[in-house]
């Protein structure tokens, strides 16, 4: 008799799921693709092998960051053409590098199968090399290890000392424990980091749908006021307009103008004229200027922000909302009350640390928003592994009158 083991149902299942969808799986087939991985390797390593994967993370990203830094991912690249690939030799001539240490670097980007290396001490981009010369890898690689690591390597420090208090004060975050700043003071402060986050902030979601295809966009059009003067969205803490601009070139003919804020060193320079779009310099931390718009949108902003903050920018944006019209976009994940990616459970440790923000399951939000009076209309979501549309409007007989953060 046969028996079944888990390990052959796991290798079933992921046959199942690579012929389902053909070339180009949907959206929640490649997630599960994904998920059945991590489970298939958890099912092969011995507990041993486990631990030690995740003991020599650091070194990786350490040595990832390292190579970013030297340039050699465009060289690869540049030299697509060779067809025998690049020597260590070849890479030590063009980056000024010891060519012993570029070895020792690129066995590891090898490993991880971010270039392939087909003989001893040579190196051939693939797939991945690609993305690590775009701005994601490029930018992201640097910006993400800069801002984060010096906290997190202090981390079981900050929270040994603080009794592991759930850190849920802005200003007293791990962050600013360990470095005197927390994320955004941080960036404002440190220019080149702070071009790299833009940069990234741009890119990272590439080839992942926008919240237009998520959310049905008809909800907002059919009731909004058509005149000239009024404003159809506002992108609250928009960075430079990479949203909006997508935004506009999918509708260009909404009823209202398209606004766009962020803080004043992120949209200075930022001319949205040629989008159509409007700039302003605003901290949502004040009152919100911009009065009776239809959406006003927040993507990737509440998740930075401990609970406290979250209610004071509500509130702020509440104080300008038009009674019975305009609604509130949040593209933000929402966690899984059991098996959430590990992404997202990994970016709620992030965010904790760098900010005292949170990663929030379905009910952290209701509780969040009904706290200030306002409740979820709907939520879309096309793939469990990616952000989801929350729709937000006063709870009905709630005023919306600014009230006392
Ligand atoms: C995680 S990024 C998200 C950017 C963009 N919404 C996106 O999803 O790509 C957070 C944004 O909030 C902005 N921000 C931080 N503090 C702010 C404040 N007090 N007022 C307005 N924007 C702020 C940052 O400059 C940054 O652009």
């Amino acid at each position: 008799m046969t028996v079944i083991t888990p390990l052959y149902a796991m290798l079933n299942r992921l046959g199942q799921l690579a012929l389902q969808d053909g070339a180009k799986p949907s959206p929640q087939t490649h997630f599960e693709l994904l998920q059945m991985i991590d489970q298939l390797k958890l099912a092969v390593e011995t507990p041993t092998e486990t631990v030690l994967r995740l003991i020599y993370q650091p070194p990786q990203n350490a040595a990832l960051r390292c190579v970013i830094d030297m340039g050699i991912f465009p060289l690869l690249i540049e030299k697509q053409h060779l067809e025998g690939g690049v020597s260590a030799t070849q890479l030590a001539e063009y980056t000024g590098a010891e060519q012993d240490l570029i070895v020792r670097l690129m066995r590891v980007m090898a490993s991880l199968g971010l270039c392939s290396t087909p003989a001893s001490g040579v190196y051939r981009a693939n797939d991945k090399t690609v993305a690590l010369t775009q701005p994601i890898g490029r930018d992201g690689i640097p910006c993400i290890y800069d801002l984060t690591v010096p906290t997190l390597s202090k981390l079981p420090e900050y929270l040994r000392i603080h009794e592991y208090a759930n850190p849920q004060e802005y200003a007293r975050s791990p962050m600013n424990w360990a470095v005197g700043q927390s994320q955004f003071e941080w960036l404002a402060s440190h220019k080149d980091q702070q071009a790299l986050f833009n940069s990234y902030m741009a890119s990272r979601r590439q080839g992942k749908p926008m919240w237009f295809d998520v959310y049905p966009v008809d909800r907002l059009l059919g009731h909004a006021v058509p005149y000239e003067d009024t404003v159809f969205l506002v992108d609250i803490g928009g960075n430079q307009g990479h949203d909006l601009t997508k935004f506009r070139q999918r509708y260009p003919h909404l009823p209202g103008k398209l606004v766009l804020q962020d803080l004043p060193k992120v949209v200075n320079g930022v001319s949205g004229r040629e989008a159509g779009i409007g700039v302003m310099a605003y901290s949502f931390l004040d009152a919100q200027p911009v009065c009776g718009a239809r959406v006003y949108y927040f993507r990737s902003i509440f998740h930075d922000w401990p609970d406290h903050i979250c209610r004071q920018i509500l509130r702020n944006t509440m104080s300008a909302m038009a009674t019975d019209y305009s609604r509130i976009l949040i593209v933000d994940f929402v966690l899984p009350d059991t098996n959430a990616p590990l992404l997202q459970a990994s970016l709620d440790i992030q965010m904790m640390s760098i900010s005292a923000g949170v990663e929030r399951s379905e009910s952290q939000w209701r509780e969040l928003l009904q706290s200030v009076g306002l409740e979820i209309s709907g939520i879309w979501n096309q793939s469990p592994g990616m952000e989801s549309v929350i729709e937000v409007i006063p709870m009905a007989g709630k005023s919306q009158d600014p009230v006392e953060n």
